[in-house]
Parts: structure tokens; sequence; C-alpha cells
């Protein structure tokens, strides 16, 4: 068949750009909610590469970067750090991982870090994982995570509480006005929690 005359090239390219964009599901929820639990049995019964951008910035910190010693008092305070940095790893680690699937675990937890990824990699997700939990349960999680994490202390856990209350619900909301929100109870065992998850990937992959 013949292409339209007037079907500009231009349209043309950014479709095939469009098809080709890997599938991304931003997975959200208060720390200690068990996203990088949850994420470790997702990956194990759909085909999923698991991106903590957590995991990005600390072993950023190892790596001996120009912006370590930023990155790490930037966590122990609780704070987000500058979006360009997370984004660009998260970027890089997608294109290394060879997959076209992956869960981006703890991201995007304000609207910078919303916006700068959605001018960077020009990727909206699919849909967005959010374990509710309460917050007494969230603190007592966190203080017997035993990871050795500089933040799991009872004062940063504070400050990390109120960022997410102040600036990671209100992207949670937002992609709920979209229609992209998938809520999960994270309050019950981590067996019952996955049944749920379970059930939001069989229902939209
Ligand atoms: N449903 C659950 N019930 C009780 N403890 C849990 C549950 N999910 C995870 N945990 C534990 O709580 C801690 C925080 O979980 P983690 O997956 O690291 O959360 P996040 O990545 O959201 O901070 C870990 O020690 C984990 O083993
Ligand atoms: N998008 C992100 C994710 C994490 N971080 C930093 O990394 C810290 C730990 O994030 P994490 O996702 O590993 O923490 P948990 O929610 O898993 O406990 C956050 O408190 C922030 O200081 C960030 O700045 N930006
Ligand atoms: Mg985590």
């Amino acid at each position: 068949m013949e292409t339209p005359v007037d079907a500009p090239i231009k349209d043309k390219h950014e479709e095939s750009q469009r098809l080709q964009k890997p599938t991304v599901v931003f997975v959200l929820g208060g720390p200690g909610s068990g996203k990088g639990t949850q994420c470790a049995n997702i990956v194990q019964q759909f085909s999923y590469t698991h991106l903590s951008a957590g995991d990005l910035l600390r072993a950023e910190i190892r790596s001996g970067s120009e912006f370590g010693t930023m990155i790490q008092s930037t966590i122990a305070e609780g704070r987000i750090v500058p979006s360009e940095i997370t984004v660009k790893l998260l970027c890089k680690a997608m294109e290394e991982s060879g997959n076209d699937k992956f869960l981006i675990d703890g991201f995007p937890r304000n609207e910078e870090n919303r916006i700068v990824f959605e001018n960077l990699a020009k990727i909206d997700p699919a849909f967005v994982l959010f374990f509710d939990c309460p917050e007494e349960e969230l603190e007592k999680r966190i203080m017997n995570r035993n990871q050795g994490r500089e933040d799991d202390n009872l004062e940063t856990i504070k400050k990390r509480f109120k960022v997410f209350v102040e600036s990671t619900l209100p992207i949670v909301s937002y992609y709920e006005s979209e229609g992209k929100l998938r809520k999960i109870n994270a309050a019950k065992p981590s067996e019952e929690v996955f049944e749920e998850v379970k059930y939001v990937f069989a229902s939209e992959t």
C-alpha cells in the first residue's frame, strides 16, 4: 500500500520511537513498606528487571563518584538527591540491562524526580504500584531491617516520613488522578501482599 502523501515522515519516526520505549512500572510506598521485598518477588515470576533508585545512589557513593559525598550527606539527612543524578543513573542502568521491562523502586519521590525523568527518559510509566502502610508499622520494620544503613535510625526515619508525606504523597495523588495508581495494602504479611501484587501484574499484562 502506498504511503499517503500527507503523512509526515517526522510523525512516523516519533511513532516508531514510541513503540521501542521500554515498559516501566514505578514502585512507591513509605520507607519500609516492602518495595524492595516485593520487587524481588515480582522478578521471580514476571520478566522485569528491578532497579532501586536508593541502591543505585548507594552504589554511586561506593564507586567514589565526584557526587559521592553530597549523595551520602543527602541520604543521611533523609532528603532527596538532585533529580538529574538519580535519573542519569536510572537511564544508564536501563541501557546496560538489555531488558525492556523495568520495576523502578523508590522513584519518583518528588515532582522534580517525575518531571526530570519525563524530560530525559521520555517514558511514561505503564502503571504505578503503591504500597500503603501505617507509619508505626513502617517504623518497626525499618528498626528491624539490619542492613547497616546509615539512614535507618529513629532520627532520620522521622525526617524520611516527613519527606514522604510532603513530597512523595502528592506524586501518588498525581498518578491516581491519571488513573495509573494500583494501591496495595502493605500492612499484611509479605506473602499476602504478594498475592495482591500478582493479581495486579496478571491483570495488566
Ligand atoms: N509485609 C511485610 N511484613 C513484615 N515485614 C516486612 C514486610 N515486607 C517487608 N518486610 C521487612 O521490612 C523491612 C523493610 O522492607 P523493604 O523491602 O526493605 O522495604 P522498602 O524497600 O520499601 O524500604 C525489611 O526488613 C523486610 O524484610
Ligand atoms: N528517588 C530517590 C530515591 C532515593 N533517594 C535517597 O535514598 C534514600 C533511601 O532510599 P530507598 O528507596 O533505598 O529507601 P527505602 O524506601 O527503601 O527505605 C532516600 O531516603 C533518599 O535520601 C533519593 O534521593 N531519590
Ligand atoms: Mg528499599
